[in-house]
């Protein structure tokens, strides 16, 4: 049996084990309609199984638990770490996702569109919340100015508004805490002496919507920098050489995702060795696929999904050893 924090069930289900859900709070129906739709499709009853409630109070039954034999857990780090900790006494095998800090690097012999057009879809996806967007976007010198104008022009593209609408790309945060914390963030940064180039502030659309945000000069001292906005704030951080860029972009505890813009192979293979992430883009700002392994280095996590690594696991290698048959 498998206890499963998150929704990524499917190399549970396909390896035999049987899987227990517990969703996040704020997004119960999901998981709910996702198993209402395996019973449809014929996945034996109590094969998947949802479990709601006090998140604490669950995982800590379900992780005493020695029928339960592994955790996979998507979300944040702080949380992980209680989730592997809490693990050790019963000898589980964790699988963790946890937060990201991902850098966008934007090198001077990159193709300016292409740069522009990735950086936004890896920064803005789902209005900034995901565990692969682009958190830092280091800019190098030469074509920071350019960079810089043409990236605030397309984010002032942005549609801003309710996701049922066909024209709408950007939608609310998850609460008004998740705001709170994206103010705090900018707050911090301007402080610092970092300035607005767009945006900045509560949406007038009000609830939990914040506008799309650029913020140029930040540097390695500021919350933005040091860790994971989750929100629509697309920091700009200049840069000389790449030796500096890549220092900038392993400064972090996290080593989910990475992207860069480079019209270079050569720089291409050599700073993708030299990033210390899971999961690195070149010239693409949307990297995420079921056919790739997908998973972080250092404190973003442990495990793999995606892939056929991703099977390895939920499975157990077992040895027998025979003799003396005949
Ligand atoms: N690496 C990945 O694949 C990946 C994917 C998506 C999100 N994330 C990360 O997730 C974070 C955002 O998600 P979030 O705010 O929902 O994270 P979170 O850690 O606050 O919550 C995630 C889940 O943990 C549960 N939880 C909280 N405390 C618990 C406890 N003590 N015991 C058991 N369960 C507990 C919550 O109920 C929720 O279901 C970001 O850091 C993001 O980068 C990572
Ligand atoms: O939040 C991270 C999920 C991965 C993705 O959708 O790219």
């Amino acid at each position: 049996m498998e206890f499963s924090f998150s929704n990524d069930n499917q190399k549970a289900l396909a390896c035999g084990c049987t899987v227990v859900v517990k969703p996040s709070e704020f997004t119960p129906l999901t998981a709910l309609a996702a198993a209402d739709l395996a019973l449809q499709a014929g996945i034996p009853a109590g094969a998947l199984n949802v479990v709601m409630g006090n998140a604490p109070e669950i995982g800590g039954e379900l992780m005493q638990s020695t029928q339960v034999r592994k955790i996979t857990f998507t979300g944040s780090t702080a949380v992980g770490k209680k989730l592997m900790a809490g693990s050790a006494n019963t000898v589980k095998k964790v699988s963790l996702e946890l937060g990201g800090n991902a850098p966008c690097i934007v090198f001077d012999d990159a193709d300016i569109d292409v740069a522009v057009k990735g950086s936004l879809a890896a920064k803005f996806r789902n209005s900034g919340q995901t565990c692969v967007c682009a958190n830092r976007i280091l800019v190098q010198e030469g074509i920071y100015e350019k960079f810089a104008s043409a990236f605030v022009k397309a984010v002032q593209s942005l549609q801003v508004g309710n996701g049922l609408e066909e024209s709408t790309s950007q939608g609310p945060l998850i609460n008004e805490a998740a705001v709170e914390k994206v103010e705090k963030f900018v707050g911090d940064a301007t402080s610092k002496g970092a300035n607005i180039m767009l945006g900045g502030k509560r949406h007038s659309l009000g609830m939990s919507f914040y506008e799309p945000t650029v913020v140029g000069n930040v540097s390695n001292d500021m919350l933005l920098f040091r860790e994971e906005v989750f929100g629509p704030v697309a920091p700009l951080i200049p840069f000389k050489t790449e030796e500096e860029a890549i220092h900038l972009a392993n400064d972090t505890n996290a080593g989910l995702a990475a992207y860069m813009f480079t019209k270079s192979i050569a720089r291409s293979w050599r700073v993708s060795e030299a990033l210390e992430y899971g999961l690195v883009g070149v010239n693409e700002g949307l990297i995420s696929t079921e056919v790739a392994p997908f998973g972080g280095v250092k404190q973003s996590g442990l495990g793999r999904e995606g892939s056929k690594y991703g099977m390895d696991d939920y499975l157990e290698i077992k040895y027998v050893c025979m003799g003396n048959l005949g």
